[in-house]
Protein backbone atom coordinates (compact mmCIF):
# COMPACT_ATOMS: atom_id res chain seq x y z
CA UNK A 1 0.00 0.00 0.00
CA UNK A 2 1.04 3.39 -0.59
CA UNK A 3 3.04 5.22 1.99
CA UNK A 4 2.54 8.26 3.03
CA UNK A 5 5.50 10.19 2.10
CA UNK A 6 4.98 8.79 -1.25
CA UNK A 7 0.99 10.12 -1.07
CA UNK A 8 2.31 13.56 -0.67
CA UNK A 9 4.59 13.40 -3.57
CA UNK A 10 1.94 12.16 -5.65
CA UNK A 11 -0.64 14.80 -4.47
CA UNK A 12 1.73 17.66 -5.11
CA UNK A 13 3.13 16.75 -8.62
CA UNK A 14 -0.63 17.03 -9.56
CA UNK A 15 -1.00 20.52 -7.94
CA UNK A 16 -0.23 23.13 -10.71
CA UNK A 17 -0.11 26.48 -8.84
CA UNK A 18 -2.39 29.23 -9.89
CA UNK A 19 -0.74 31.28 -12.40
CA UNK A 20 0.19 34.81 -12.12
CA UNK A 21 -0.82 36.04 -15.43
CA UNK A 22 -4.69 34.90 -14.95
CA UNK A 23 -5.33 33.83 -11.43
CA UNK A 24 -4.64 37.24 -9.77
CA UNK A 25 -6.57 39.88 -8.77
CA UNK A 26 -5.80 43.68 -7.18
CA UNK A 27 -6.48 44.37 -3.60
CA UNK A 28 -5.92 47.67 -1.55
CA UNK A 29 -2.94 47.77 0.73
CA UNK A 30 -4.91 47.65 4.35
CA UNK A 31 -6.92 44.58 3.29
CA UNK A 32 -4.10 42.50 1.79
CA UNK A 33 -2.23 41.25 4.84
CA UNK A 34 -1.78 37.14 4.58
CA UNK A 35 -2.35 37.23 0.92
CA UNK A 36 0.41 36.15 -1.71
CA UNK A 37 2.23 38.80 -3.88
CA UNK A 38 1.74 37.86 -7.42
CA UNK A 39 3.91 40.44 -8.88
CA UNK A 40 7.27 41.29 -7.54
CA UNK A 41 7.65 45.20 -6.70
CA UNK A 42 10.28 47.55 -7.47
CA UNK A 43 10.44 51.36 -6.11
CA UNK A 44 11.45 54.20 -7.81
CA UNK A 45 12.08 56.07 -3.92
CA UNK A 46 15.90 55.45 -2.24
CA UNK A 47 15.56 54.51 0.85
CA UNK A 48 16.48 56.85 2.92
CA UNK A 49 15.02 59.28 0.53
CA UNK A 50 17.78 61.61 1.41
CA UNK A 51 20.56 61.79 4.10
CA UNK A 52 18.95 62.37 7.42
CA UNK A 53 19.34 62.63 10.78
CA UNK A 54 18.88 59.73 13.49
CA UNK A 55 19.23 62.21 16.38
CA UNK A 56 18.09 65.35 17.79
CA UNK A 57 21.49 67.12 18.19
CA UNK A 58 23.45 69.40 15.55
CA UNK A 59 24.53 68.72 12.15
CA UNK A 60 28.69 69.95 12.00
CA UNK A 61 31.16 68.74 9.60
CA UNK A 62 33.33 66.30 11.58
CA UNK A 63 37.28 68.12 10.98
CA UNK A 64 35.45 71.63 13.30
CA UNK A 65 35.19 68.79 16.29
CA UNK A 66 37.38 66.16 16.06
CA UNK A 67 39.85 67.23 18.84
CA UNK A 68 36.61 68.20 21.14
CA UNK A 69 36.40 67.48 24.95
CA UNK A 70 34.59 68.47 28.25
CA UNK A 71 37.94 70.62 29.07
CA UNK A 72 38.25 71.73 25.51
CA UNK A 73 34.50 72.10 23.97
CA UNK A 74 34.65 73.41 20.55
CA UNK A 75 32.45 76.08 19.96
CA UNK A 76 30.40 76.49 17.02
CA UNK A 77 27.95 79.17 15.56
CA UNK A 78 24.23 78.00 15.27
CA UNK A 79 22.90 79.49 11.42
CA UNK A 80 19.44 76.99 11.35
CA UNK A 81 16.98 75.19 12.42
CA UNK A 82 16.06 71.95 10.95
CA UNK A 83 13.02 70.51 12.23
CA UNK A 84 11.82 66.60 10.35
CA UNK A 85 9.80 67.93 6.93
CA UNK A 86 12.45 71.16 6.33
CA UNK A 87 14.55 71.65 3.58
CA UNK A 88 17.57 73.48 5.16
CA UNK A 89 18.70 76.60 3.13
CA UNK A 90 22.23 77.18 4.58
CA UNK A 91 25.51 75.39 3.76
CA UNK A 92 27.22 74.53 7.22
CA UNK A 93 30.66 76.69 6.65
CA UNK A 94 33.66 76.04 9.04
CA UNK A 95 32.48 76.79 12.27
CA UNK A 96 29.28 76.56 12.04
CA UNK A 97 26.60 74.23 13.17
CA UNK A 98 22.62 73.61 12.29
CA UNK A 99 20.71 72.69 15.47
CA UNK A 100 19.00 69.56 13.57
CA UNK A 101 16.18 66.65 14.94
CA UNK A 102 15.66 62.65 14.49
CA UNK A 103 14.70 62.34 10.55
CA UNK A 104 15.42 65.76 9.40
CA UNK A 105 17.59 66.44 6.22
CA UNK A 106 21.53 67.22 6.81
CA UNK A 107 22.40 70.07 5.18
CA UNK A 108 24.85 71.21 2.63
CA UNK A 109 28.22 70.81 4.40
CA UNK A 110 27.76 68.95 7.19
CA UNK A 111 28.88 65.27 7.10
CA UNK A 112 28.21 64.55 11.00
CA UNK A 113 25.43 64.37 13.91
CA UNK A 114 26.39 65.45 17.42
CA UNK A 115 23.58 64.12 20.13
CA UNK A 116 22.60 67.24 22.38
CA UNK A 117 23.38 65.22 25.48
CA UNK A 118 26.69 66.06 24.37
CA UNK A 119 26.46 69.57 24.08
CA UNK A 120 25.67 72.70 25.98
CA UNK A 121 24.03 75.59 24.23
CA UNK A 122 24.19 79.41 24.85
CA UNK A 123 22.02 81.62 22.88
CA UNK A 124 23.46 81.22 19.49
CA UNK A 125 26.35 79.56 20.09
CA UNK A 126 26.67 75.18 21.06
CA UNK A 127 29.61 74.06 22.96
CA UNK A 128 30.72 70.84 21.61
CA UNK A 129 31.78 68.82 24.99
CA UNK A 130 33.34 65.49 23.41
CA UNK A 131 34.27 64.43 20.04
CA UNK A 132 31.67 62.78 17.64
CA UNK A 133 32.32 59.12 15.35
CA UNK A 134 33.35 60.47 12.02
CA UNK A 135 29.80 60.40 10.10
CA UNK A 136 28.40 59.88 13.07
CA UNK A 137 24.32 59.48 13.78
CA UNK A 138 24.09 60.21 9.57
CA UNK A 139 21.57 57.72 7.86
CA UNK A 140 22.82 57.45 3.77
CA UNK A 141 20.57 57.84 1.04
CA UNK A 142 19.40 54.89 -0.30
CA UNK A 143 21.71 53.41 2.11
CA UNK A 144 18.83 50.54 2.61
CA UNK A 145 17.34 50.05 -0.32
CA UNK A 146 18.22 51.54 -3.81
CA UNK A 147 15.44 52.65 -6.56
CA UNK A 148 14.90 50.31 -9.15
CA UNK A 149 15.84 47.17 -7.41
CA UNK A 150 13.82 44.29 -6.31
CA UNK A 151 11.99 45.18 -3.34
CA UNK A 152 9.75 42.15 -2.60
CA UNK A 153 9.61 39.27 -4.68
CA UNK A 154 6.55 37.53 -6.03
CA UNK A 155 5.18 34.40 -4.12
CA UNK A 156 5.76 36.06 -0.61
CA UNK A 157 3.23 35.79 1.73
CA UNK A 158 2.51 39.47 2.97
CA UNK A 159 2.48 39.90 6.65
CA UNK A 160 2.90 43.43 8.53
CA UNK A 161 6.28 44.15 8.05
CA UNK A 162 6.07 43.31 3.80
CA UNK A 163 2.67 45.87 4.06
CA UNK A 164 5.02 48.39 6.05
CA UNK A 165 7.39 48.07 3.16
CA UNK A 166 4.78 48.67 0.11
CA UNK A 167 2.97 51.54 2.24
CA UNK A 168 6.72 53.18 2.72
CA UNK A 169 6.79 52.51 -1.27
CA UNK A 170 3.91 54.33 -1.97
CA UNK A 171 1.82 50.91 -3.15
CA UNK A 172 -1.91 51.59 -2.00
CA UNK A 173 -2.92 48.77 -3.93
CA UNK A 174 -1.37 45.36 -5.45
CA UNK A 175 -1.74 42.11 -7.60
CA UNK A 176 -2.18 39.12 -5.26
CA UNK A 177 -3.01 35.63 -6.24
CA UNK A 178 -7.17 35.06 -5.70
CA UNK A 179 -7.90 32.72 -3.26
CA UNK A 180 -8.01 28.90 -4.20
CA UNK A 181 -11.82 27.92 -4.43
CA UNK A 182 -12.02 25.07 -2.52
CA UNK A 183 -15.65 22.77 -2.86
CA UNK A 184 -16.95 20.94 0.28
CA UNK A 185 -19.71 18.28 0.83
CA UNK A 186 -20.19 15.50 3.05
CA UNK A 187 -21.73 12.20 2.07
CA UNK A 188 -24.00 9.77 3.85
CA UNK A 189 -28.01 8.97 4.77
CA UNK A 190 -26.71 9.07 8.31
CA UNK A 191 -25.80 12.60 8.44
CA UNK A 192 -28.34 15.76 9.17
CA UNK A 193 -27.74 19.12 9.58
CA UNK A 194 -26.25 20.91 12.77
CA UNK A 195 -30.20 22.77 13.64
CA UNK A 196 -32.50 19.60 12.76
CA UNK A 197 -33.16 17.09 16.07
CA UNK A 198 -31.72 13.72 15.60
CA UNK A 199 -33.45 10.87 14.93
CA UNK A 200 -31.76 7.46 15.60
CA UNK A 201 -29.13 6.25 13.27
CA UNK A 202 -28.35 10.06 12.65
CA UNK A 203 -25.29 12.00 13.24
CA UNK A 204 -24.13 15.81 12.56
CA UNK A 205 -22.39 16.68 9.70
CA UNK A 206 -19.48 18.11 11.55
CA UNK A 207 -16.92 17.41 8.52
CA UNK A 208 -18.22 20.20 6.59
CA UNK A 209 -17.81 22.61 9.60
CA UNK A 210 -14.27 21.56 10.02
CA UNK A 211 -12.98 21.51 6.52
CA UNK A 212 -14.92 24.87 6.06
CA UNK A 213 -12.61 26.66 8.82
CA UNK A 214 -9.23 24.49 7.77
CA UNK A 215 -9.87 25.95 4.15
CA UNK A 216 -10.52 29.29 5.69
CA UNK A 217 -7.40 29.26 7.92
CA UNK A 218 -4.85 28.03 4.85
CA UNK A 219 -6.33 31.19 3.29
CA UNK A 220 -8.48 29.38 0.44
CA UNK A 221 -12.17 30.16 -0.44
CA UNK A 222 -14.61 27.46 0.69
CA UNK A 223 -17.49 26.68 -1.34
CA UNK A 224 -19.69 25.03 1.16
CA UNK A 225 -22.09 22.20 -1.15
CA UNK A 226 -24.29 20.53 1.95
CA UNK A 227 -24.71 17.32 2.40
CA UNK A 228 -24.90 15.00 -0.41
CA UNK A 229 -26.97 11.02 0.39
CA UNK A 230 -25.38 8.28 -0.51
CA UNK A 231 -27.27 7.91 -3.80
CA UNK A 232 -25.21 7.67 -7.17
CA UNK A 233 -27.42 10.00 -9.23
CA UNK A 234 -27.23 12.37 -6.24
CA UNK A 235 -23.54 11.93 -5.96
CA UNK A 236 -22.48 12.03 -9.41
CA UNK A 237 -24.46 15.58 -9.90
CA UNK A 238 -22.07 16.93 -6.72
CA UNK A 239 -19.15 16.13 -8.23
CA UNK A 240 -20.00 17.03 -11.54
CA UNK A 241 -20.50 20.49 -10.47
CA UNK A 242 -18.22 20.72 -7.34
CA UNK A 243 -14.87 20.22 -9.99
CA UNK A 244 -16.65 22.83 -12.37
CA UNK A 245 -16.47 25.21 -9.93
CA UNK A 246 -13.38 24.45 -7.81
CA UNK A 247 -9.58 24.52 -7.62
CA UNK A 248 -9.87 21.57 -5.22
CA UNK A 249 -13.20 19.62 -4.24
CA UNK A 250 -12.77 17.80 -0.96
CA UNK A 251 -15.84 15.49 -0.14
CA UNK A 252 -16.22 13.06 2.74
CA UNK A 253 -17.72 9.26 3.30
CA UNK A 254 -17.91 6.92 1.21
CA UNK A 255 -14.28 5.92 0.43
CA UNK A 256 -14.11 2.69 1.92
CA UNK A 257 -15.08 -0.71 0.86
CA UNK A 258 -18.90 -0.93 2.21
CA UNK A 259 -21.47 -1.06 -0.18
CA UNK A 260 -22.81 2.42 -0.01
CA UNK A 261 -19.10 3.69 -0.49
CA UNK A 262 -20.31 4.98 -3.93
CA UNK A 263 -17.52 7.83 -4.31
CA UNK A 264 -14.81 5.87 -6.50
CA UNK A 265 -17.28 4.23 -8.52
CA UNK A 266 -18.78 7.89 -9.21
CA UNK A 267 -15.56 9.53 -10.15
CA UNK A 268 -14.65 6.49 -12.50
CA UNK A 269 -17.73 7.14 -14.52
CA UNK A 270 -17.18 10.61 -14.55
CA UNK A 271 -13.73 9.65 -16.46
CA UNK A 272 -11.91 10.81 -13.75
CA UNK A 273 -8.21 9.45 -13.23
CA UNK A 274 -7.66 7.78 -10.21
CA UNK A 275 -4.52 8.51 -8.32
CA UNK A 276 -4.71 7.35 -5.02
CA UNK A 277 -7.10 5.25 -3.47
CA UNK A 278 -5.61 3.77 -0.22
CA UNK A 279 -2.53 5.13 1.96
CA UNK A 280 -1.19 2.84 4.59
CA UNK A 281 -1.61 5.82 7.68
CA UNK A 282 -4.19 5.14 10.22
CA UNK A 283 -6.62 7.20 10.62
CA UNK A 284 -6.95 8.10 7.05
CA UNK A 285 -6.38 5.20 5.54
CA UNK A 286 -9.21 5.63 2.39
CA UNK A 287 -8.16 8.27 1.19
CA UNK A 288 -8.99 9.10 -2.79
CA UNK A 289 -7.58 11.30 -5.13
CA UNK A 290 -8.34 11.90 -8.24
CA UNK A 291 -8.11 14.40 -11.28
CA UNK A 292 -10.02 14.73 -14.42
CA UNK A 293 -8.40 15.25 -17.50
CA UNK A 294 -10.76 15.44 -20.12
CA UNK A 295 -12.41 18.53 -18.45
CA UNK A 296 -13.75 19.69 -21.55
CA UNK A 297 -16.91 17.24 -20.95
CA UNK A 298 -17.23 20.02 -18.16
CA UNK A 299 -17.16 23.72 -18.48
CA UNK A 300 -14.80 24.85 -15.91
CA UNK A 301 -14.41 28.17 -13.92
CA UNK A 302 -11.37 27.59 -14.29
CA UNK A 303 -8.66 26.54 -16.81
CA UNK A 304 -7.42 24.24 -13.58
CA UNK A 305 -7.96 20.78 -13.91
CA UNK A 306 -9.50 20.15 -10.09
CA UNK A 307 -8.09 17.78 -7.67
CA UNK A 308 -10.99 15.96 -5.94
CA UNK A 309 -9.72 14.96 -2.26
CA UNK A 310 -12.47 11.58 -1.12
CA UNK A 311 -11.84 12.27 2.10
CA UNK A 312 -12.23 9.03 4.72
CA UNK A 313 -16.03 10.04 6.79
CA UNK A 314 -14.01 9.43 10.46
CA UNK A 315 -14.16 13.37 11.98
CA UNK A 316 -10.51 12.51 12.90
CA UNK A 317 -9.59 10.71 9.55
CA UNK A 318 -10.91 14.16 7.77
CA UNK A 319 -8.68 16.41 10.14
CA UNK A 320 -5.21 14.37 9.88
CA UNK A 321 -5.88 14.13 5.93
CA UNK A 322 -6.36 17.33 5.45
CA UNK A 323 -3.63 18.81 7.80
CA UNK A 324 -1.56 15.94 6.34
CA UNK A 325 -2.36 16.25 2.36
CA UNK A 326 -4.47 18.49 1.44
CA UNK A 327 -3.15 22.14 3.62
CA UNK A 328 0.31 21.17 1.41
CA UNK A 329 -1.60 21.19 -1.76
CA UNK A 330 -3.61 24.26 -1.34
CA UNK A 331 -0.62 25.73 0.08
CA UNK A 332 1.35 24.81 -3.27
CA UNK A 333 -1.76 25.97 -5.40
CA UNK A 334 -2.14 29.20 -3.59
CA UNK A 335 1.16 30.65 -5.43
CA UNK A 336 3.67 31.03 -2.58
CA UNK A 337 6.86 30.19 -4.05
CA UNK A 338 8.21 27.62 -1.13
CA UNK A 339 7.64 26.24 2.04
CA UNK A 340 4.49 23.92 1.42
CA UNK A 341 5.60 20.78 1.95
CA UNK A 342 4.56 19.56 5.53
CA UNK A 343 7.06 20.40 8.40
CA UNK A 344 7.55 18.04 11.13
CA UNK A 345 9.18 19.20 14.71
CA UNK A 346 11.21 16.78 16.62
CA UNK A 347 10.08 17.11 19.99
CA UNK A 348 10.30 14.64 23.42
CA UNK A 349 7.00 12.95 24.06
CA UNK A 350 6.01 13.20 27.39
CA UNK A 351 3.96 10.10 27.31
CA UNK A 352 4.15 6.43 26.17
CA UNK A 353 2.97 6.53 22.39
CA UNK A 354 1.73 2.82 21.06
CA UNK A 355 0.99 2.03 17.26
CA UNK A 356 0.67 -1.23 15.79
CA UNK A 357 3.42 -0.53 13.41
CA UNK A 358 1.39 -1.67 10.60
CA UNK A 359 0.39 2.06 9.42
CA UNK A 360 2.00 5.44 10.11
CA UNK A 361 0.14 6.12 12.90
CA UNK A 362 -0.80 9.70 13.85
CA UNK A 363 -1.86 10.72 17.95
CA UNK A 364 -3.51 13.72 18.01
CA UNK A 365 -2.08 16.19 21.74
CA UNK A 366 -0.64 18.73 22.71
CA UNK A 367 2.55 20.57 22.34
CA UNK A 368 3.82 22.38 25.80
CA UNK A 369 6.79 24.13 25.91
CA UNK A 370 8.84 23.34 29.14
CA UNK A 371 11.86 24.64 29.83
CA UNK A 372 12.38 26.08 26.39
CA UNK A 373 11.88 22.50 24.96
CA UNK A 374 8.41 21.26 23.17
CA UNK A 375 7.05 18.28 25.16
CA UNK A 376 4.06 15.96 22.97
CA UNK A 377 1.25 15.06 25.59
CA UNK A 378 -1.11 12.49 23.81
CA UNK A 379 -4.24 13.97 24.50
CA UNK A 380 -6.69 11.21 26.72
CA UNK A 381 -9.51 9.21 25.69
CA UNK A 382 -9.64 6.94 22.73
CA UNK A 383 -7.57 7.49 19.49
CA UNK A 384 -10.09 6.02 17.39
CA UNK A 385 -10.71 7.53 14.30
CA UNK A 386 -14.17 7.99 15.08
CA UNK A 387 -13.42 9.91 18.02
CA UNK A 388 -13.53 13.73 17.19
CA UNK A 389 -13.90 14.65 21.25
CA UNK A 390 -10.35 14.75 22.50
CA UNK A 391 -9.64 16.67 18.72
CA UNK A 392 -10.39 19.61 20.68
CA UNK A 393 -7.50 21.49 22.17
CA UNK A 394 -4.97 19.90 20.67
CA UNK A 395 -2.35 21.36 18.28
CA UNK A 396 0.09 19.00 17.24
CA UNK A 397 0.24 15.29 15.51
CA UNK A 398 2.34 13.36 16.62
CA UNK A 399 3.56 10.42 14.02
CA UNK A 400 4.66 7.16 14.83
CA UNK A 401 6.15 5.62 11.17
CA UNK A 402 5.49 1.80 9.88
CA UNK A 403 7.10 -0.38 12.30
CA UNK A 404 7.28 1.83 15.26
CA UNK A 405 5.42 0.51 17.67
CA UNK A 406 6.25 2.29 20.83
CA UNK A 407 7.70 5.42 21.80
CA UNK A 408 8.18 5.56 25.15
CA UNK A 409 8.38 8.61 27.72
CA UNK A 410 11.21 11.31 27.04
CA UNK A 411 12.36 9.38 24.23
CA UNK A 412 12.10 11.97 20.93
CA UNK A 413 9.14 11.80 18.45
CA UNK A 414 8.35 13.67 15.31
CA UNK A 415 5.69 16.09 15.49
CA UNK A 416 3.13 17.98 12.92
CA UNK A 417 2.37 20.98 14.40
CA UNK A 418 -1.62 22.38 14.01
CA UNK A 419 -3.30 25.63 13.42
CA UNK A 420 -0.16 27.73 13.58
CA UNK A 421 -0.19 29.66 10.79
N1 LIG B 1 -14.42 -3.78 6.24
C1 LIG B 1 -13.80 -2.58 6.30
N2 LIG B 1 -14.44 -1.53 6.84
C2 LIG B 1 -13.81 -0.32 6.88
C3 LIG B 1 -12.50 -0.16 6.38
C4 LIG B 1 -11.87 -1.32 5.81
O1 LIG B 1 -10.73 -1.25 5.34
N3 LIG B 1 -12.55 -2.50 5.81
N4 LIG B 1 -11.91 1.08 6.47
C5 LIG B 1 -12.21 1.75 7.71
C6 LIG B 1 -11.51 3.03 7.75
S1 LIG B 1 -9.86 2.93 8.03
C7 LIG B 1 -12.14 4.21 7.61
S2 LIG B 1 -11.31 5.67 7.79
C8 LIG B 1 -13.59 4.29 7.34
C9 LIG B 1 -13.83 5.35 6.29
O2 LIG B 1 -14.86 4.95 5.47
P1 LIG B 1 -15.71 5.96 4.59
O3 LIG B 1 -14.86 7.00 3.98
O4 LIG B 1 -16.53 5.13 3.71
O5 LIG B 1 -16.58 6.70 5.65
P2 LIG B 1 -18.09 6.48 5.96
O6 LIG B 1 -18.32 4.99 6.01
O7 LIG B 1 -18.94 7.26 5.08
O8 LIG B 1 -18.17 7.07 7.45
C10 LIG B 1 -17.28 6.59 8.41
C11 LIG B 1 -17.72 7.10 9.74
O9 LIG B 1 -17.63 8.54 9.78
C12 LIG B 1 -18.89 9.10 10.03
N5 LIG B 1 -19.08 10.28 9.17
C13 LIG B 1 -19.20 10.25 7.82
N6 LIG B 1 -19.38 11.50 7.33
C14 LIG B 1 -19.37 12.33 8.42
C15 LIG B 1 -19.53 13.74 8.58
N7 LIG B 1 -19.76 14.55 7.54
N8 LIG B 1 -19.47 14.27 9.83
C16 LIG B 1 -19.28 13.44 10.88
N9 LIG B 1 -19.12 12.09 10.81
C17 LIG B 1 -19.17 11.55 9.58
C18 LIG B 1 -19.88 8.04 9.64
O10 LIG B 1 -21.06 8.21 10.31
C19 LIG B 1 -19.16 6.80 10.04
O11 LIG B 1 -19.28 6.61 11.45
O12 LIG B 1 -14.09 3.00 6.92
C20 LIG B 1 -13.73 1.96 7.81
N10 LIG B 1 -14.44 0.75 7.43
O1 LIG C 1 -8.31 5.23 8.30
MO1 LIG C 1 -9.36 4.97 9.33
O2 LIG C 1 -8.10 4.38 10.31
O3 LIG C 1 -10.32 4.61 10.44
O4 LIG C 1 -9.43 6.62 9.67
MG1 LIG D 1 -18.00 3.78 4.40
Amino acid sequence: MLSVSDAEAIILNLVQPLAHQRDTEIVDLFTADSRILATAVTSPLDFPHWDNSAMDGYAVRYEDVQHSSTEKPTVLEIVEDIPAGYQPKSTIQPGQAARIFTGAVIPTGADTVVMQEKTRRQENRVFILDTPKPQGFVRYKASFYQAGTQLLPAGIKLNASEIAVLAAAQCPQLSVYRRPRVAIFSTGDELMTIDQPLQPGQIVDSNQYALAALVRQSGAEPLILGIVKDDPVALEKAIAHAIAIADIVLSSGGVSVGDYDYVDKILESLKAKIHIQAVEMRPGKPLTVATFPNTDAINRASPHSALYFGLPGNPAAVLVTFWRFVLPAIKKLSGIAEGWETVFLKVRSHDELRSDGKRETYLWGKLHLIDGVYEFHKAGGSHSSGNLINLAQTNALAVLPVGKTLISPQEDVQVLQLNKD
